[in-house]
């Protein structure tokens, strides 16, 4: 929350619980790769990035910012707050999707205190363009939390190899060990 020593004006807070509801959506942001498939109770896109922000927690990697990793996973699917969690089945052209999701962060950071506005726009800048070793490796905590799910829901339905494309998709080799 902002800082103690500041508080907020009435604007301010407004703002901040409007940016807050809007990020609560998330947890009503069904993901759609398992919808598409008919899991049953399918994850939110908050429980998603839940996950892989504990994934970053428990990285033991001296040559990444750990801390960083974290907050690279609670915010790279923020934008998903206003523009719906898009699939690869959904055919929405990559610079589209860049277009909407972009003009999210805008419209959710704008919401923001100058500070906390840069610091989260520039978070989800930096995982969008995976332009840091701590971008990249979240990226694959992406993939990896989808397969770790995708096994979690063939156990609950007894039906391996129900979700293998979601494996196949992830299979190029990962860079890092
Ligand atoms: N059927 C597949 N769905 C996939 C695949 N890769 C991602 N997805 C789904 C998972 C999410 O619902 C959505 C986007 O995920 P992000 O975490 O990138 O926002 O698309 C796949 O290979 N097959
Ligand atoms: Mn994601």
């Amino acid at each position: 929350m902002a800082s103690a020593s500041v508080p907020l004006a009435g604007r301010g807070v407004r703002d901040l619980l409007r940016f807050l509801r809007l990020v609560g959506q998330l947890k009503r942001v069904p993901r759609t790769g398992w919808v598409y498939r008919n899991v049953e109770r399918p994850e939110s896109v908050s429980d998603h990035m839940y996950r892989m922000a504990v994934m970053a927690l428990v990285t033991k990697d001296e040559h990444l910012n750990k801390d960083r990793c974290v907050r690279l996973a609670l915010v790279h699917d923020m934008a998903e707050c206003i523009v719906g969690d898009i699939a690869p089945a959904d055919n929405i052209p990559k610079e589209e999707k860049h277009r909407r999701e972009e003009e999210a962060m805008k419209q959710l950071t704008r919401l923001l205190p100058e500070d906390l506005r840069k610091e989260l726009y520039e978070l989800w800048e930096e995982y969008e363009t995976q332009s840091s070793a701590e971008a990249r490796f979240v990226k694959q905590l992406d993939q990896c939390e989808m397969i770790l799910q995708a096994s979690e829901y063939e156990d609950l339905e007894n039906k391996p190899g129900r979700l293998q494309d979601f494996y196949d998709s992830t299979a190029a080799p990962l860079p890092r060990p």
